[in-house]
């Protein structure tokens, strides 16, 4: 029997449990079930509560208070944890049916995306063995990231650096579209959702080459515009262009509060994890009398 499931991962704030809610009520409103596990053991308000919540087993606060440790080498010591007692993850999993979409509500830190092998080892867990569940990564950015070019492309390679990380299907996401909506133009907005270099080349906000002169005289205020001089418009621009090579990012764009959007984005990540091929194929045996169904056939 398949499983599938969706990865929800992306920077702190960027909207993971807003669409984690959306899904869920999407799911709902069409008559999906859902399993939905919380893995942020400093999560606290939920809109539905939890199937499995990793706060039942270790709470980021307790391991900061006895540890002695920060929010994030805390967060790190919750999933070594959490590893070294798979149990109480896979044992309920083992129980889903193939009909459910199990949604992973992940934690904020950028560390765990990005250069411990933490996640690799997880994913790795719940992708093979007796679990075998299809899954696929949401990589949430924040859509208002497109007002600073040089933070999207870092924004962005942040998301790259998930996908070869975790080696997974994936899907990109620009979250809280509507805080954009007013300030950027549709076109403008399209060239964000296949970046590519030249989207640094007309930044007006940032500083151009020739800036450096600015920065060298000491003035306090030219230091604000200080990762705008001209060095830091090459190394952005390298970046940039590295992720253009790559060819590999692109986004879908999301407004949690709009039902269609969410809907949208579930259609690309069910075609990721091919879940209506699973439930096609059962479905003329449980839903047609026989007879229905021979005739199906012959057609
Ligand atoms: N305007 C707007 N705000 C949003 C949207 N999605 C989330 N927010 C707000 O952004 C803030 C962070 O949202 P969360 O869903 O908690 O983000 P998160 O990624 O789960 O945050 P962490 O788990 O702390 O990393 C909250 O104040 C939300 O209300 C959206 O689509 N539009
Ligand atoms: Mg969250």
């Amino acid at each position: 029997m398949s499983k599938f499931g969706v990865l929800v991962m992306g920077p702190a704030g960027a909207g993971k449990s807003t669409f984690c809610t959306a899904v869920i009520q999407h799911l709902q409103n069409n008559k999906r079930p859902c399993f939905y596990v919380n893995l942020d053991p400093a999560a606290e308000d939920f809109a539905f509560e939890p199937d499995i919540d990793i706060k039942d087993l270790i709470s980021l606060e307790d391991v900061m208070e006895e540890m002695s440790l920060g929010p994030n080498g805390g967060l790190i010591y919750c999933f070594e944890f959490l590893l070294e007692n798979l149990d109480f993850l896979t044992d309920p999993l083992e129980e889903v049916t193939e009909d459910y979409l199990i949604v992973f509500d992940m934690p904020g830190q950028i560390e765990l995306y990005t250069h411990v092998p933490i996640l690799p080892d997880l994913v790795r867990t719940l992708m093979r063995g007796s679990l075998s569940i299809n899954m696929c990564a949401a990589y949430l950015l924040e859509s208002t990231f497109v007002m600073d070019r040089p933070k999207f492309f870092a924004g962005t390679l942040s998301a790259m650096s998930a996908m070869l990380m975790l080696e997974m299907p994936h899907v990109n996401i620009l979250s809280k579209m509507d805080l954009v909506k007013g300030q950027v133009a549709k076109r403008e907005l399209k060239r964000f959702l296949n970046p590519a270099a030249d989207l640094l080349d007309d930044d007006n906000s940032r500083g151009r080459p020739g800036d450096e002169d600015e920065m060298k005289n000491g003035d306090p205020a030219a230091t604000e515009n200080v990762m705008g001089g001209a060095s830091f418009h090459k190394l952005n621009k390298a970046v940039a262009q590295l992720i253009d090579d790559f060819s590999m990012v692109s986004f879908l764009k999301l407004d949690a509060q709009d039902e269609d959007s969410v809907g949208a984005v579930i259609s690309y990540i069910d075609d990721a994890i091919q879940f209506h091929e699973a439930q096609e194929v059962k479905e003329p045996k449980d839903e047609m009398d026989s007879g229905m169904y021979e005739a199906a056939m012959d057609r």
